[in-house]
């Protein structure tokens, strides 16, 4: 029997198994060469710092906070807040190898309408983001905090479109001319960090409220992105245990026999941390300079771009099945970032952040990893909100500063050239370039209060926005005719290509949409209506093709069908629904998990469309065992 089964699973599926054992493979081998020590990292404290900047992270790119105008400062700061008090930012519960697991951060999805993003096999449907002229048409699909707080992120998105490439690389030494502290080079800097004066985070989102609730499923949160990271490219979660780079890391690093001792053994500084964890104003150094010995890092085993080309590649063949394939869009031209992935998270309401395993950076947020389902080589820009904490400002010594964020850098697949870690105060940005993203990992790393960071990315939305799913259900339907007078239908072509196209089509509506946006319960409808009307429409158009499988089916069932012709057709009626089959089980396990029972009913996953076995309104059962079977034997009798 041929294969037939809908690209996205079967194809991504066989591809990645093969790429997970030499993966296992290389990190093993890695893992055997460091040892018990720790790859250094250099923060601006230390010397060297700058040269491997050029030298190694050449594409990251900072913008301090000055740089930007402090009308937009406020309105963007102020939106977050808005976000977060309407408890539009919530913990995804995104499916991580058969495992079901929730992300430590909060997040939510702003950006052009009808697109969406996908990670961690969760699509993420996008809150529009509204400009003047949707503010001109009337058009309110939610409240005017809301529309106010979508608008202030579209106008910072506009800022970082025309921003992003305006700064060569040698800017970045004078882009803040006000510069509150000026760095020597090769000198250490205790300065503290200037906090600037933020709105206070009082309000407490239902996020946080939550996450102590959670007890034992919290300890898999910040392991989320380690694993993707394994899924998508590199997977460089660093296991001590069982002598591999693997998620599981978190028990060895947590209970902290190794994470927080340096290599004895190295002649790099690793101690940004050693400034108290706190964060010492800086500024880059000029290039060039005068830095004594600067350290010519060895790139040994850099990761390979292919992969991430033919990954990117597939992705979009797989979406458009066999009809449209498409060549992987790589990143020219001036940048339109179509959508923002907004984070939150507060330290202080979560419990158990895992430390970072290879550089003893501290404890991470966010885990290593690529951003994933981007325009290759496309920029990413993030925005860094701190919310200032009075609590601090009388504890440890009066000092008033606590740890801040600081996000860590490392070149994938190497243990030799050192991890960067760059702090951030408030309000500043940074900017992923060129390669950057597919050639080196990035994490971030925990402060002490709670963070914003607004993410602004070119998201690959071939096969991602209302529009395109909406114009494949068109042509799907395109095979079904409606007699005006009965209302009864029939399919017009029955070639095995055409059938075998609407099957995949089905499949794609009912797993990549309907199922997607049901699972994430309300989340939608409740802080903005954008969504609804398309999904009832998209809903109803799936109703059709399920008509349209009843039809192929009865066709296939019909006796006295000429042989070959009919064998083809069964053959891919058989395997569009198998794939359904299995599909609908994974998603009424992933609503039904116990992670899933945590969630607040407003939350709660939905499985949706489900139907009963006699429901009348429905031409073909939920449960497709029977027609499976049916079609099976039919085959064998051929
Ligand atoms: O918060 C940040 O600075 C970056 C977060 C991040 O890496 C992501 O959302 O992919
Ligand atoms: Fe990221």
């Amino acid at each position: 029997m041929k294969a037939r089964q809908c690209k996205h699973n079967s194809r991504n599926m066989k591809r990645s198994a093969d790429s997970e054992g030499e993966k296992r493979t290389k990190r093993r081998k890695l893992l055997q060469e460091l040892g018990d020590k720790k790859i250094p990292f250099l923060g601006p404290s230390n010397r060297g710092f700058q040269q491997l900047w050029d030298s190694s992270y050449s594409g990251l790119i900072l913008r301090k906070s000055c740089s930007l105008p402090a009308e937009l400062h406020g309105r963007v700061q102020a939106a977050l807040l808005t976000l977060r008090s309407k408890g539009c930012l919530l913990r995804d519960l995104v499916r991580v190898r058969d495992r079901d697991v929730f992300t430590a951060v909060s997040r939510a999805l702003l950006g052009e309408p009808g697109h969406t993003y996908r990670y961690l096999d969760t699509r993420l449907f996008a809150i529009p983001w509204h400009n003047e002229d949707s503010d001109a048409k009337g058009q309110s699909c939610c409240d005017p905090d809301l529309r106010a707080a979508c608008k202030a992120l579209w106008e910072l998105n506009t800022f970082f479109c025309s921003d992003v490439f305006q700064l060569k690389e040698g800017d970045r030494l004078t882009q803040c001319l006000k510069g509150e502290v000026e760095v020597k080079q090769g000198e250490e800097d205790e300065t503290e960090s200037k906090h600037s004066e933020e709105s206070k985070n009082s309000e407490g989102g239902d996020s946080e409220s939550r996450q102590s609730e959670e007890g034992d499923t919290e300890s898999k949160h910040s392991e989320e992105w380690d694993i993707e990271s394994k899924h998508s490219e590199e997977g460089c979660s660093l296991s001590k245990q069982e002598g591999e780079w693997d998620t599981e890391s978190k028990h060895s690093s947590e209970e902290g026999e190794s994470s927080q001792v340096k290599p004895s053994d190295t002649s790099v500084p690793t101690g940004y941390e050693h400034s108290g964890g706190k964060c010492p104003g800086w500024a880059p150094k000029a290039i060039g300079g005068t830095d004594a010995e600067p350290e010519k890092p060895v790139v040994e085993l850099k990761h390979s771009l292919s992969d991430y080309h033919i990954e990117d590649k597939e992705q979009q063949e797989s979406g458009q099945g066999c009809s449209q394939p498409s060549p992987p869009q790589v990143c020219t031209g001036p940048v339109k970032f179509n959508v923002t992935l907004l984070n939150y998270m507060d330290p202080a309401a979560t419990s158990q952040l895992k430390e970072e395993p290879y550089y003893g950076m501290g404890k991470m947020a966010v885990g290593w990893h690529h951003d994933e389902n981007l325009i290759i080589h496309s920029p990413v820009a993030v925005y860094s909100y701190t919310c200032h904490d009075d609590k601090g400002e009388s504890s440890e010594g009066g000092s008033g500063e606590k740890a801040c964020w600081r996000i860590g850098l490392k070149v994938a697949w190497d243990i030799h050239t050192p991890g960067l870690m760059l702090p951030l105060e408030s309000g500043d940005c940074y900017y992923m370039r060129d390669d950057l993203n597919s050639t080196h990992q990035h994490c971030v790393l925990a402060g002490e209060t709670a963070r914003f960071s607004s993410t602004h990315r070119v998201a690959e939305c071939s096969t991602g926005t209302l529009t395109y799913i909406q114009s494949r259900c068109q042509e799907a339907l395109s095979n079904l005719h409606t007699d005006p007078e009965t209302g009864s239908h029939r399919l017009l072509a029955l070639l095995p290509t055409t059938l075998q196209h609407c099957e995949e089509i089905h499949n794609e509506v009912e797993f990549e949409w309907l199922r997607q946006y049901w699972f994430q319960g309300q989340r939608y409808a409740r802080f903005c209506s954008w969504w609804t009307r398309p999904m009832e429409q998209l809903e109803k158009d799936w109703k059709l093709m399920e008509t349209m499988t009843m039809l192929f089916l009865a066709t296939v069932e019909e006796e006295g069908q000429a042989g070959e012709g009919r064998r083809e057709m069964a053959e891919t009626l058989l395997s569009a629904l198998t794939d359904r089959h299995q599909q609908r089980q994974t998603w009424r396990d992933r609503c039904h998990s116990s992670l899933a029972q945590t969630l607040p009913p407003e939350e709660a996953p939905v499985d949706r469309p489900f139907w009963g076995v006699d429901d009348p309104g429905m031409p073909l059962p939920f449960d497709l065992a029977d027609i499976i079977n049916r079609v099976e034997s039919l085959l064998w009798r051929m």
